[in-house]
């Protein structure tokens, strides 16, 4: 039997949520490029779910329901708060609060159509939720409620910052939102459909991608990125750090790709958005370095910038604490991941691939008092 280390190149599926063709991505068909200029995240979310782009009328209906289920049990941040948040990861808090989310769903084990698109809205709809109360909670603050009157993305940044947002931050939270949406069979995106297709519930299903995301290899590398950039310090210090981390065989957080090798589409959305964000926050310096190590990795070592890489100095420019980045992630991806999950659900076979065997053979069974 073959083997291929971290199943590279293995086709596991077929899907007709989103496509990386000669490294062109689309959602549903259509080119990230139109729907990160054109485009609002709930109406990506519509088409990644249903297949089509809406109508207004659709449009409208879905963010109402969107908005109607914003709001989290109670329980949920009472769980939080008795949590030991000084010494724990976001993204070991979300992983929590998702699986408790499942807990407080009377309709989690209902396997219908209806019920599964019911609760995938809700999890939508509640992660921001989570999310930004999470980081008040842990500031010694209260959750701010969603408003009605405030899209996705607005709302997120409404609740983080108990301000209305501006124009140009809502701008730029809605496009991030919709890069990070849905990326194929990505590790997180695997995981979720390999937990579903043992017709486990929604609520396990992205509970596992959530653990998956986690990761400095996937979603976690944003927040590494900014710690690195931090370390660093400024532009004049990246050559020697390059420098020893290529002597060293060190892995350049938000660079390299398991699928693009000539570059990934996103990046060149993000770089342009952290352009302009640190300008208009008064500090340019992390464009600046960003593009330095961009050029010097790019040229010395044939690897191109990921979404994670200009993503961090986005978010940070938003006034977005750094360890909240990968939590952001999970905001946009889970709408992929539901879009996956009631894919699996619709053609549903179990997910059980094979081992090459490579361990010992033929072992005699030896007493435990005859073991040495
Ligand atoms: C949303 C996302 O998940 S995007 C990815 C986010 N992750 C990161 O940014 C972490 C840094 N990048 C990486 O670790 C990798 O590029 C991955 C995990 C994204 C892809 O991994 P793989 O497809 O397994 O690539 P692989 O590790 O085989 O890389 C091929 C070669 O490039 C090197 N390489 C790959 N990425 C990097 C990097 N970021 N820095 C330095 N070297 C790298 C590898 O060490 C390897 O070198 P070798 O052939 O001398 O052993
Ligand atoms: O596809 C991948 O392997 C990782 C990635 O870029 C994503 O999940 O957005």
């Amino acid at each position: 039997m073959p083997t291929t280390k971290g199943l590279e190149g293995v086709v596991a599926t077929t899907s007709s949520v989103s496509s990386i063709i000669d490294g062109v991505l689309t959602y549903r068909g259509y080119n990230i490029d139109d729907l990160a200029e054109k485009s609002t995240f709930e109406e990506v979310v519509y088409l990644l779910w249903n297949d089509k782009l809406p109508t207004q009328t659709e449009l409208d209906a879905f963010k109402k329901q969107l908005l109607e289920e914003m709001v989290v049990p109670k329980e949920i941040f009472d769980q939080i708060k008795a949590l030991p948040l000084k010494n724990v990861h976001p993204m070991a808090v979300l992983r929590t609060a998702v699986s408790t989310l499942g807990v407080f769903d009377s309709e989690a084990d209902e396997m219908t159509e209806e019920a599964n698109k019911r609760k995938a809205v809700r999890l939508q709809a509640k992660l921001p939720t989570i999310v930004a109360g999470f980081t008040r909670i842990r500031d010694g603050k209260e959750p701010v409620a969603p408003r009605s009157d405030l899209s996705f993305a607005a709302n997120f940044l409404y609740m983080l910052f108990d301000r209305e947002p501006n124009e140009i931050e809502v701008e730029a939270f809605n496009k991030a939102l919709i890069l990070h949406a849905d990326h194929e069979l990505n590790a997180s995106t695997f995981t979720a459909r390999v937990a579903v297709a043992t017709l486990s519930d929604i609520y396990s299903g992205i509970t596992a991608a959530v653990c998956a995301l986690k990761g400095p290899l996937h979603g976690g590398a944003n927040e590494r990125v900014m710690k690195m950039l931090t370390e660093i310090g400024s532009e004049d210090k990246i050559e020697p750090f390059l420098e020893n981390a290529f002597a060293n065989k060190e892995k350049i957080m938000g660079f390299g790709h398991r699928v693009y090798k000539n570059g990934d589409p996103r990046a060149k959305h993000l770089r342009e958005m952290s352009r302009q964000l640190t300008q208009i926050s008064g500090e340019p310096k992390w464009y600046n370095m960003s593009v330095k190590m961009d050029e010097i990795v790019t040229k010395e070592k044939g690897l191109r910038p990921n979404v994670d890489f200009y993503s961090a100095s986005v978010y940070h420019s938003l006034g977005i604490p750094h360890d909240i980045f990968t939590p952001i992630f999970a905001v946009s991806r889970v709408s992929g991941w539901l879009a996956h999950i009631l894919e699996q659900y619709a053609n549903n076979r179990l997910i059980r691939p094979r081992a090459e065997y490579v361990g010992p053979d033929k072992q005699e069974y030896v007493a435990i008092e005859d073991r040495k």
